[in-house]
């Protein structure tokens, strides 16, 4: 795979990234090139491309970056930091990757021990090591810093605003959440009566699929500079279940029943699955402690306050403790990240322990997942010996390759991190595996990471131990079967219960014609209703980063969640919401599974997501674990469906759905601030792009410099191998983003067969390019280089591999 640090992202609407396509073959030469090109690319790059100069400004003082921007070079201070400074530098260009590629954690940083506040992230010393000073070191711009600086410089300016807000605040004065705010909604859901005429012309106008598809422009990879408010409202986009126009009832009556028997042959009966605990009778089997665990999980359950087990949990541990495959599903929240984690903690309490073995792979998509995963599991098991590594994109692969020599117990792992280590770390074998989980396990089965979990299903043992979770678990026998589970246990808790019972789901209709007012109704909720632990989800990271700038002009705190963002700045971010330091985190679908942050009072959709599985994982951030919480959705007429859906299946469960009203005299005041604000949010983003393209000319300089200070170490460096090429990469990426959000317009609503431009594109994904393998043990397929051609470079690549499908089907 080629850029090691975003393999593992979960791609958005907006989280294709630009691309060069280019396979880095000699990470030297590249670095040279990088630097030679560096002015160049000054003026080229995306301002909303990350803040990727934190690699060579990250051992630096202020003051040398005060000297760089003067144009002098900024000296290493020592050997250790020169040495350091142009390690980063190899590895970043490796990556060649312009999102965050050249900064790596030390697994240590994250890995924070035991915390008395739990709340999966374990994120004390994180905290510690992320203060605001480590903050400023890491962000090579500092958005605050700027529009701090342009109020000293334009004290008149500025007042406007803060006076605009003053006056607001007096002129409505704080409401809080009222409750005679809302009314029950209407079966259309935007309850505003389903028979009225303009529900009618919205109808109209959906079904005939017109409307641009704005926002997906990310999807195409062209975020372009140019924001405006249009970008903010949501796009028209055709619902998937449209595109299936033409199934009769008949077609999916059949189709029905086909699947029904398929699923008869594949799944093991559950009554059957787990006998002993069906004999223990409903009352004694209800506590761990009737589980038959032993005592230092016990203990561990205690110290992390678990004092019953959930029902997924209740349901899973007693057969997954007896070795057999489970596909499991259950509502957000409901902890299921405990329901695989005791059990395999249980069973490795038996294991041999002479020789050291990893024996555990649990996978996860996003690396903030992997990281709370890993401090969850050695939280439970802390009163044990059993041993975690955390494999995850954005940390240093060297400290994870250490960490592997040791041989740990269970592996945590984003897909592609692992994929590297199964490539180049010596040390690492995976023929010993003996269980695998895949945790959000429908996201890990779509496009985007199918080439990756087929290298991996192939290289594994077909005999382990396979279990599958997620709240919108896919039954799909097709889809199921391609992982090679052995007659797997089916455990659905509430699965009809799409959504949690303490979460109150809001809905606020745009009207057409009103589409542009989307941020005013944003900003109006933000300031006079929800005001603490607020996740805010957009389609599109810049649209996030430029409501971020307005948030920062109207006095809100808040921080942002995305792929644009390095590893160290996704978890400042999450840190600073954590403890409060932000009220709001502007947030894509990177943030939209698994995340799990204590308390958030609201999640609000800023555009409604693209399908009821994201909605699902969205509104899954708040009334987590029992607790209660708000779901605010702002939806316009092309929303119609998916608010439709998330109604419908409210209702079903009794949960309560309400509609809210924003009062146009406030619409209409934050209409007119914004439009006053607009020429200074231009000058704040022009100004960040300004010193972020300076930032990156300086880490060009530096990258340079190291280079040719240690030209020849690095050269002596072996190569490594990636997975896919960038191009490959971002093949897969827009074919799981299109899975994920819908596909994109100009799609035939029919199903259709794949075209042959489509099937070449699958073809050069399919058949990667692979540099030269080394460091692996003999045997290893996966290891093999390329045959050589007749000119001596790498020949023909092996054919793709196929899922690994167990002859056990
Ligand atoms: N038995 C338990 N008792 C009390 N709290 C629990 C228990 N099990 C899990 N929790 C808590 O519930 C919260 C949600 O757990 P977890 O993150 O595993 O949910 P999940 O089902 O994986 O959610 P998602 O679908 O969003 O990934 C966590 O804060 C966790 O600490």
């Amino acid at each position: 795979m080629a850029p090691k640090i975003d393999d593992d992202f979960v791609f958005t609407i907006s989280d294709h990234d630009d691309v060069s396509g280019d396979d880095l073959d000699d990470p030297a030469a590249e670095a040279l090139k990088l630097a030679g090109r560096g002015k160049k690319r000054k003026y080229t790059e995306d301002p909303d491309v990350n803040t990727t100069a934190k690699a060579a400004l990250t051992k630096k003082s202020k003051k040398d970056k005060k000297k760089a921007k003067k144009g002098k070079k900024a000296e290493p201070e020592s050997e250790e930091e020169a040495e350091d400074a142009e390690f980063k530098a190899g590895e970043d260009v490796e990556g060649n990757d312009d999102m965050a590629s050249d900064f790596e954690f030390a697994v240590g940083d994250i890995d924070t021990g035991f915390v008395e506040d739990f709340d999966g992230w374990g994120n004390e010393q994180a905290a510690q090591a992320h203060s605001k000073n480590a903050e400023k070191k890491s962000n090579a711009v500092d958005l605050d810093e700027i529009i701090e600086r342009r109020r000293n410089k334009k004290v008149p300016e500025t007042k406007v605003v803060q006076d605009q807000a003053e006056d607001s605040e007096s002129d409505g004065g704080f409401e809080g959440f009222r409750d005679d705010d809302d009314e029950l909604l209407a079966e259309d859901g935007f309850g505003m009566g389903a028979e009225s005429d303009e529900d009618e012309d919205g109808d109209a106008v959906h079904k005939d699929g017109s409307g641009a598809e704005e926002g997906d422009s990310d999807a195409a990879g062209q975020d372009s500079d140019g924001s405006s408010d249009e970008d903010s409202i949501a796009a028209p986009v055709p619902h998937p279940m449209d595109l299936e126009a033409g199934h009769s009832d008949e077609d999916s009556e059949r189709e029905d029943a086909v699947e029904a028997k398929k699923a008869k042959d594949f799944f093991a009966p559950e009554e059957s699955a787990a006998p002993n605990n069906k004999k223990k009778g409903t009352k004694s089997s209800g506590t761990f402690q009737s589980m038959q665990l032993s005592r230092p999980i016990l203990k561990g359950l205690a110290a992390v306050g678990y004092t019953e087990p959930t029902p997924i949990q209740l349901k899973t541990i007693p057969i997954a403790l007896e070795g057999k495959d489970v596909v499991g599903g259950a509502v957000t929240g409901s902890g299921k990240t405990a329901a695989f984690v005791i059990p395999i903690i249980q069973r490795l309490l038996y294991r041999g322990k002479k020789i050291p073995t990893t024996r555990v792979a649990i996978f996860m998509p996003t690396r903030e997942l992997a990281v709370q995963c890993f401090n969850v599991a050695k939280k439970l098991a802390a009163f044990t010996d059993i041993t975690f590594a955390l494999m995850a994109g954005g940390f240093s692969s060297r400290e994870q390759e250490a960490v592997l020599k040791t041989r740990p117990d269970v592996v945590i792992a984003t897909p592609g991190r692992f994929i590297d280590h199964m490539r180049n770390s010596a040390a690492f074998q995976v023929d010993t595996l003996e269980i695998l989980v895949l945790d959000e396990a429908d996201r890990m089965l779509e496009e985007g990471f199918e080439s990756q979990l087929s290298e991996i299903l192939t290289a594994i043992p077909k005999s382990r131990q396979t279990m599958l979770f997620s709240a919108t678990m896919t039954s799909s026998v097709d889809t199921l079967i391609r992982v090679g589970m052995n007659r797997p246990v089916r455990l659905l808790v509430d699965a009809k219960k799409q959504t949690v019972a303490g979460l109150v789901q809001e809905f606020v209709r745009l009207r057409p014609g009103k589409e542009d007012k989307r941020l005013a109704y944003l900003l109006y909720m933000c300031e006079k209703i929800y005001t603490e632990k607020v996740i805010i989800f957009f389609r599109q990271k810049k649209e996030a980063h430029r409501v971020r700038v307005i948030f920062a002009l109207c006095g809100l705190k808040a921080c942002e969640l995305h792929g644009n963002m390095s590893q160290e700045q996704r978890i400042q971010s999450v840190e600073a919401f954590r403890s409060g330091t932000s009220s709001y985190m502007l947030a894509t679908d990177v943030a939209s599974r698994g995340l799990d942050i204590k308390n958030v009072s609201t999640v609000i959709n800023y555009e409604a997501p693209q399908t009821h599985e994201i909605y699902l994982h969205r509104v899954g951030r708040t009334a987590r674990a029992g607790r209660t919480g708000r779901a605010c959705t702002i939806a316009a007429e092309p929303d119609r469906k998916v608010v439709k859906q998330a109604v419908k299946s409210a209702r079903d469960q009794g949960a309560k759905v309400v509609s809210r009203q924003v009062p146009p005299e406030e619409a209409e005041t934050w209409t007119k601030k914004l439009r006053d604000m607009e020429d200074e949010i231009e000058e704040v983003l022009e100004e960040e792009k300004e010193e972020r393209a300076l930032s990156i000319t300086e880490r060009d300089l530096k990258r340079g410099e190291n280079l040719i200070a240690h030209e020849d170490e690095i050269k002596a460096r072996p190569r490594r191998t990636w997975f896919e090429s960038e191009k490959d990469k971002f093949a897969a990426k827009s074919k799981g983003a299109a899975e994920l959000n819908g596909p994109l317009e100009g799609v035939k609503k029919e199903k259709k067969k794949l075209s042959g431009k489509d099937r070449k594109k699958m073809e050069i994904r399919d058949v990667r390019t692979e540099g030269k393998v080394w460091k692996k043990a003999k045997g290893d397929s996966t290891a093999k280089p390329p045959p050589k051609g007749k000119d001596g470079k790498a020949g023909k690549p092996p054919p793709p591999k196929k899922f690994g499908k167990s002859s056990r089907h």
